[in-house]
């Protein structure tokens, strides 16, 4: 099996390795029934050794389910039931089986191989099963060798064989092939469905997620953290003055600023428009209003450009701490009553204005 299979999931939530599990449990219950059906058959037509040995071989292949089923190691049981399944070619091939029909079941073991293995290791291994069918073939005097074949059947053996192993990698190889295109294709529509276009960073939705995930934590451990709604201010103007994309590289130029200056673990999401919501775990209050403020100086010191032109920019931010708020909604009505707060008192300023923030500003000024 490919590599990229082991960490998949199906549409219907269940990991494909699951799926080669079941895969492998109903084979390997399928290939004992078989064994013992052909082994009995063989015996009441007096071929007791060729039927001791298929019914040994069914042993071994229940023993190895039930390996699986103690030890629940996947890697082991395939390994194991593609040597069981190797060994028993080799003996079906080396002794004919019943009327030299035993190289027939080596039909199943390419698409077999495939499908546990990955296209290299199939390959590989049945480029050796060919060199051994061809050793025993060539060589029916070597020990453990009854059988003896006809050249005629031999080459039909062999051709065949090899046509069913090309069209079996052919179809491997490009099942593979659309299998990591689809992936590849829901990753970027699930990226698409978390992202906002215009920034690249997280969505609303896509924040609401990670807001109710921090207040599941918060609810658990009692780990405080807070909020900052951010919006620019007087951004009509922006786009009515210097035009929408104007407006637009504002938008980016302020994402990208800001991702400069929170940590790697705030996440910063465009909450809609031209407001911006930053979720800053394990912060107080107090922090999250030093990061508001950095955000805020950071901006206004910035010089914003677009075709030539300086832009005016400045934001306005709204923090709250979720010690503050029972629930998440309380939290974001709070957040957003201290951003109005802040665009009443003149914008281009953070609030709550909490009394050590006051005086800092008052000491400065004396
Ligand atoms: N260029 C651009 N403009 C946007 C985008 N999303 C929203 N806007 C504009 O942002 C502006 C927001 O304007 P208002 O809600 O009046 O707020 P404001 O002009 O920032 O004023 P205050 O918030 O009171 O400071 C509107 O003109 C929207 O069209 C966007 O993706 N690109």
């Amino acid at each position: 099996m490919s590599r990229a299979r082991k960490h998949n999931t199906t549409p219907d939530g269940e990991s494909e390795e699951t799926q080669v599990s079941r895969l492998l449990i109903w084979l390997s219950a399928m290939a004992i029934a078989f064994l013992l059906a052909i082994g009995t058959k063989a015996w009441y037509a007096g071929h007791s050794t060729h039927g001791y040995t298929l019914w040994t071989f069914s042993v071994l292949v229940a023993l190895n389910m039930l390996l699986f089923a103690f030890t629940g190691n996947r890697v082991v049981q395939k390994r194991a039931l593609l040597v069981i399944v190797g060994l028993l070619f080799t003996y079906l091939i080396a002794s004919g089986g019943e009327s030299n029909t035993g190289p027939l079941w080596f039909y199943v073991f390419p698409p077999l191989l495939f499908y546990l293995t990955d296209l290299k290791a199939g390959t590989a291994m049945l480029l050796f099963c060919f060199l051994l069918a061809a050793v025993v073939f060539q060589f029916p005097q070597l020990p453990m060798v009854t059988a003896e074949y006809d050249t005629d059947f031999k080459i039909r053996f062999f051709a065949t064989l090899t046509f069913e192993s090309i069209f079996c990698f052919v179809l491997e190889a490009s099942r593979l092939r659309a299998r990591n295109r689809l992936i590849d294709l829901a990753r970027s529509h699930e990226h698409a469905a978390r992202t906002d276009e215009l920034t690249g960073l997280s969505n609303r939705r896509d924040m609401q997620n990670k807001l109710s995930a921090e207040f599941s934590r918060y609810q658990r451990s009692g780990r405080y953290f807070s909020i900052a709604l951010i919006d620019l201010d007087l951004f009509k103007n922006i786009n009515d003055r210097f035009g929408h994309d104007a407006g637009d590289a504002v938008l980016r130029t302020f994402s990208a600023l800001m991702e400069t200056i929170i940590r790697q673990t705030d996440i910063a999401a465009r909450w809609g428009g031209e407001e911006f919501l930053v979720l800053l775990p394990d912060t107080s209050l107090l922090q999250a209003l030093t990061l508001a403020e950095r955000l805020r100086a950071g901006v206004a010191a910035t010089r914003f450009e677009f075709d030539g032109k300086q832009l005016p920019v400045t934001i306005s931010a709204g923090v709250c701490s979720i010690a503050n708020a029972s629930t998440l909604d309380n939290l974001l009505k709070q957040a957003d009553i201290h951003l109005y707060n802040a665009k009443e008192a003149g914008r281009n300023q953070i609030a709550p204005r909490v009394r050590s923030q006051d005086d800092m500003e008052a000491q400065r000024s004396t």
